[in-house]
């Protein structure tokens, strides 16, 4: 897969088959799409190419959303695109300057003299241009004069699923891990490095990996505990994870910690990643140390059943 973080450095195509949008999760509804895009791209000896944007643009088009956390980080987006086998992704920076062009603009600046677009492929409810005016009826009325195609996923084909990056974000905040995992189509995943905890861990038997996130955007899902997997050196290990403030040792930060099965390793300052599979309970402030071990003896046995 060609990356381009820029369109300045875009080649225009000959037969650019394109589809565009901020795909945050890359979820089921998007990866209706993106096979789509592939076939089609197959059928007309063309190039399927992705253009998406960066930051996204309800951080820099509205000013709630500072705080907007996603589903995947732009690493994360990249990875999943090229197992989808997209030959092209554009990953063009969402100014505010970029924000305002019209969807004419748009269309005839980005689409055609820099993509080089001969297919267009959409979502039905997709919007695009400044005020997010530009819309499939309005392609379709217009786009012989651009000499491009255009074609939709219907509204049924994606409703179907009812799928939507927002009710996942919702799904995780709530708790509802399944729901989101069932929606994506995989696992939701967690990555970052090992840090420095208090080192209690070790001392009760159950030595957790402090996860620093690769990025302070990625949405932490509902505090609580949870069974996962755990990627590490290209193994996968099971475990579990509590995500909170650990009100019984007084702690005060959110923290995201991992203990895995069947692991003795030193991995400070290595990468981690988690994947989230069911969520086990909410987290608990213990009345001293050892009722808090009984409950996490508790939280193995109910994690090696779910695996067993
Ligand atoms: C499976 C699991 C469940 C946990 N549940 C709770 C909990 O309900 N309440 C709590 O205060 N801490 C909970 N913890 C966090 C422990 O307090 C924490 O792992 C311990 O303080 C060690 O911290 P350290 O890694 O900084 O040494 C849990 C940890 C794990 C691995
Ligand atoms: N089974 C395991 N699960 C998680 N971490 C482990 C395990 N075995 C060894 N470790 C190591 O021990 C560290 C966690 O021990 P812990 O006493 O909780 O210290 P800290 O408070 O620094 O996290 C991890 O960062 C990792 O380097």
């Amino acid at each position: 897969m060609n990356i381009y973080h820029s369109l300045d450095s875009f080649q225009k195509l000959e037969n650019g088959v394109v589809t565009s949008g901020t795909f945050d999760g890359v979820h089921l509804g998007h990866q209706k799409i993106l096979s789509r895009l592939t076939e089609i791209s197959q059928q007309s000896g063309g190039e399927s190419v992705v253009l998406t944007f960066w930051p996204h643009p309800r951080t820099v088009v509205s000013e709630d959303s500072q705080a907007l956390q996603l589903l995947s980080t732009v690493e994360e987006k990249i990875a999943l695109f090229a197992k989808l086998g997209i030959q092209h992704l554009a990953i063009v920076p969402f100014t505010r300057a970029f924000s305002e062009l019209t969807s004419e603009e748009f269309i005839q600046q980005i689409l055609i003299d820099k993509i080089g677009t001969k297919k267009l492929v959409i979502g039905y409810d997709h919007r695009f241009g400044r005020n997010r005016e530009g819309s499939f009826e309005f392609l379709q009325k217009n786009c012989s004069e651009y000499g491009f195609e255009v074609e939709e996923i219907p509204r049924a084909d994606i409703e179907d699923m009812a799928i939507s990056s927002s009710r996942i974000r919702k799904s995780l905040v709530t708790g509802h891990i399944q729901e989101a995992n069932d929606l994506l189509g995989r696992p939701y995943n967690l990555s970052g490095t090992v840090v420095k905890g208090k080192q209690l861990g070790r001392t009760i038997g159950f030595p957790t990996a402090n996860v620093h996130l690769h990025e302070s955007y990625k949405l932490v899902p509902m505090n609580g505990v949870y069974i996962i997997y755990a990627l590490h050196n290209g193994n996968r290990y099971q475990g579990m994870l509590n995500i909170g403030v650990r009100p019984t040792v007084d702690g005060t930060m959110r923290t995201i910690e991992a203990h895995l099965f069947d692991f003795d390793q030193e991995i400070y300052g290595e990468d981690i990643e988690l994947e989230l599979l069911h969520y086990l309970r909410p987290e608990q402030k213990f009345d001293g140390l050892d009722n808090l071990v009984k409950q996490i003896q508790v939280d193995k046995q109910h994690s090696l059943s779910y695996f067993s």
